[in-house]
């Protein structure tokens, strides 16, 4: 396996980018922008969370990042008709399945696979067979994986929220009880043979133990290098996760 094959994927989120530039109903800050920088700072994907309500971002920066990113865009979106439609429209490299709900301040838990089978086996065959990559967003619980695999997602993104909330409130065993069910999800994900990411809340301080991980392969940064970007620039914040990254390994 060469050398970038073991290489732990940094992908981008520039969802908070679109937040700043829509406080003000504007075009700048432009997402398009910050990853085209983002590119130029070593970062391996794009990610951008196209929601229902577009609070961040918007259908014409999904436009503007298929017409010129030159790293593979990871399209997240809800397990809507409306969605599907608009991925099938640009063939992303890849598509990532999260739930979304109109009232949360931002995603919260992972989708609710084992309930939903039957439909989501459906709703995802179409963006499959378009080339997509398909990732199923969930908590690090052993029913969501197993439905996932059974749905013929090949990817999994588990959502290390609750394990970067416990750590910021200094709930330290609950901080330590997370990261031990993501190891061991990991690690379950991948003896069913799918690839394993993760994302959601990680920074700095927390990203080390995930990034340790050996099943997963690609971390999803957004909130966090954003916010940091206001300090130290988004090339310096890219630069700084990706050696955090790199001597987790
Ligand atoms: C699915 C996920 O964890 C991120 O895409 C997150 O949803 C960023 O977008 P919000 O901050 O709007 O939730
Ligand atoms: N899927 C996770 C992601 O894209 C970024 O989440 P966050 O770092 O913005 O919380």
């Amino acid at each position: 396996m060469s050398e970038d094959e073991n290489r732990l994927r940094l992908g981008v989120n520039i969802d908070h980018v679109a937040t700043v530039r829509n406080a003000r109903g504007g075009s700048w800050p432009d997402p398009v922008r910050a990853a085209k920088l983002a590119e130029r700072a070593g970062a391996d994907g794009i990610t951008a969370h196209l929601r229902e309500d577009r609070r961040h971002i918007t259908d014409p920066d999904i436009e503007a990042l298929a017409e010129t990113l030159t790293v593979p865009l990871n399209f997240e979106m809800a397990a809507t008709d409306e969605m599907q439609a608009i991925a099938l429209r640009h063939v992303p490299h890849a598509v990532c399945i999260v739930p979304e709900k109109r009232e949360e301040r931002t995603t919260e838990g992972g989708l609710e696979v084992a309930k939903d089978e039957n439909r989501l086996a459906h709703f995802i065959a179409p963006l499959r067979d378009a080339g997509c990559r398909v990732s199923i967003f969930i908590a690090a619980d052993r029913k969501q994986i197993e439905a996932a695999h059974r749905i013929g997602a090949p990817v999994i993104e588990i959502h290390t929220g609750a394990y970067c909330d416990a750590h910021a409130e200094g709930r330290f065993a609950d901080r330590d009880a997370e990261l031990e069910r993501i190891r061991d999800m990991a690690a379950f994900a991948d003896s069913l043979g799918l690839e394993v990411h993760a994302g959601h809340g990680l920074g700095f301080e927390t990203v080390g133990p995930i990034a340790a991980i050996p099943q997963v392969k690609e971390l999803n940064i957004g909130h966090f290098l954003i916010g940091e970007a206001i300090f130290s620039g988004l090339d310096n914040a890219i630069a700084h996760m990706r050696r955090l990254m790199d001597a987790a390994r």
